[in-house]
This record gives C-alpha cells, structure tokens and sequence, in this order.
C-alpha cells in the first residue's frame, strides 16, 4: 500500500522543523538575550553529555565554565545589534565546545575541532530576541591540515640542517651569511665569523675508522653548541669544518670567543667506544667592516686566516690580516 505524503501545514511543520534539527549532524544552541539555552539539540547532548532538560532554561556560561566567555558574549551581542550572522573557524579558535575527539581515523586529536556560526533569529515582529549557535566538527580536515603543516615544517628543518651533527647546513649558513652581511651594510654594526677546522683528521679516520671519525665531528659540534649564543649561527660548513656567525661582534670579541673554544677543545677528552681521543682545531677569524663588497669576500678572508693557522702550526686561532 502506498502511503501518500502528509500534507504540509503549519502544525507538522513545526514537528518536522524541531525534528530535523534535534538530529542534524551538528549542534545547534539557540539562546535568548540573558543567554539563557532555549535550544539542545541531539548532537550537544551526545557529545557534552548533558541531557537538554539540565541545559534548557540554564544559563549558558554557568554550565560551561571553560567557554571564551567575554569574547562569546561580546560576540553575540553585536549579532543581536547588527542583526548579522557571524562566522568563527578553527584556525582563529580550534574550539567553542571543548568536546572530546572520537574520531577513530584522526585518533591523533584529542578535542574536536569546531567552526561555528552564529545567526541572529527574529520573533514575529521582526526583532532580534535570539541567537543561534551553530556548531560545525570540523575534526578530520583540521587533523589533515596540521598534520601537512607539520609535515611541511619539518621538511623546511630538514632542508636547513646537516643530518650529521644538527647543526645548520651549509645552503643555510651561507643564506645567514649573506644576510647577516646586508645587514651590517644598513646599520654598520660589526660582525664577526669564525671559520673552524679539525687538524689532522685525516689521521682519525685512518687509524679508528669513519664511523669514530663521524663521532669525532659530532662532539665538537657539541661543543661549539655550548659556546655559542643563541642569538649567534654555528653551522657545519664542509666535512671537518665548521662556521661560527657571531651577531653584533667586534673583531676582539670575536678573538676571545674563538680563544676559548679552541682551548676548550683542546683539552676534551672525546670518549667514543672504549677510546679517549684528543684533537684540537685550527680557526680564522674575518669581521664585517673591511669594505668588503660582497659576503663571498668577508667568508673568504675567514679561510684565508683559517689556512695561515694551519701553516703556522695548527691549534691556534689567526685574525683576517687587512693591512
Ligand atoms: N668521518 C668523517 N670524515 C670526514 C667527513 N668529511 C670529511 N672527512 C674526512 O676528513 C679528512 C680531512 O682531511 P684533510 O683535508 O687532509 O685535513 P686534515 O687531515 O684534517 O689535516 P689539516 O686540516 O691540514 O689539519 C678526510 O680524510 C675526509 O675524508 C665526515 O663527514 N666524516
């Protein structure tokens, strides 16, 4: 048998309209001027866990503390005022409702993200007495999102980074380099870099290996971290070298800084397996201020003081000669 459809009329309609939003797949509150809930629906219910007799007639802020209440009210109101729906995403606010996360396949989110809108609703004389809160979970594509942000994060680390000592690659040193070298061709203010070389490390790998070589550089990376500030650049420059970018650093700074790290160094013990091992380093040191026209001069000057460190013996620091 063939049921006709019932007729639409006023009465049913109602029925049909409150039903249909009792079980849309999103919240729906609906509050009067005092922020009183005149509206659950099933989708609050479900995930707040509380039933919409103890939400109806109770005060919206009252039941949930944790709401972002001055900028919620603040936010209603001026819907009430203009008589304008008003839209908030994730991005701004990852949640209105701090409801719990359940999806299975983004288990990586805790809380469910949200958009929300929020639409003024007239009474019979066409004022504005009520606002509907509507609530969107937005859960997978904000997952999706920040997970191809993080992703995309860590390949930007990656790309400045040499993998074996994490310190900042020779691309990025070189960019820092040039920069730091623009800079000081605006303000003035003096830098210095340091170029740093293990002596003999050929020696190293021939007589303990590559993989004790590997160590070797690792530890001196290590310790030219601790010496360095944050505000300054230690990155590896080629196989045993290295390049210290020291910001805002005249040249005699620069000479006690580097003084220090090499007698440091040179008196390390690096264990690695059952050895204790000794090196020392050779370094050169250029600063800014020599009229150089481009940054390749003033890293260039920092070899040329590295290569007479080692000539002259090695395990001492020498200044760019700029006379
Ligand atoms: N283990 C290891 N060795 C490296 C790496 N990169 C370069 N080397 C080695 O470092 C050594 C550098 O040797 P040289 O350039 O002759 O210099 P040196 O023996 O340090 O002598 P001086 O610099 O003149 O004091 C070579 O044997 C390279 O193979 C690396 O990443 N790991």
């Amino acid at each position: 048998m063939i049921h006709s459809l019932p007729t639409f009329n006023q009465d049913n309609s109602l029925e049909w309209q409150l039903n249909l939003i009792q079980h849309l797949d999103v919240g729906i509150v609906v509050l009067d001027k005092a922020f009183t809930v005149r509206l659950w629906n099933t989708f609050m219910v479900n995930h707040s866990g509380i039933s919409a007799e103890h939400m109806l007639n109770a005060h919206l802020f009252s039941k949930f503390t944790d709401l972002p209440e001055d900028w919620l009210r603040r936010k209603i109101q001026t819907v009430i005022m203009l008589d304008n729906s008003a839209f908030t995403t994730w991005e701004e606010r990852p949640w209105l409702f701090k409801f719990k996360s359940y999806r299975p396949i983004t288990g990586s989110a805790r809380h469910m993200y949200q958009n929300a809108t929020l639409l003024p609703l007239k009474n019979a004389q066409g004022e504005v007495d009520h606002v509907a809160i509507i609530i969107y979970d937005v859960t997978d594509a904000a997952t999706n999102r920040l997970s191809l942000l993080n992703a995309n994060q860590e390949l930007s680390r990656l790309s400045i980074t040499d993998q074996l000592t994490g310190l900042s690659n020779r691309g990025y040193l070189e960019s820092c380099i040039k920069s730091e070298f623009e800079r000081f061709c605006r303000t003035q203010q003096k830098s210095s870099l340091v170029m740093l070389d293990i002596d003999y490390f050929k020696k190293v790998n021939d007589t303990h290996g590559h993989l004790v070589g590997d160590e070797v550089i690792r530890k001196i990376s290590k310790c030219i971290t601790m010496f360095t500030r944050t505000t300054d650049l230690a990155g590896r420059y080629g196989g045993e070298e290295f390049a210290i970018l020291l910001i805002n650093t005249p040249i005699g700074n620069a000479k006690i800084f580097a003084e220090r790290l090499r007698e440091a160094i040179e008196n390390t013990v690096i264990q690695v397996d059952n050895l204790d091992l000794y090196v020392t380093v050779s370094l050169g040191i250029s600063v800014s201020d020599k009229g150089y026209t481009d940054y390749n001069q003033w890293l260039n000057d920092a070899d040329q003081a590295l290569y007479r460190s080692k000539e002259r013996g090695r395990n001492q620091v020498t200044l760019a000669d700029y006379d």
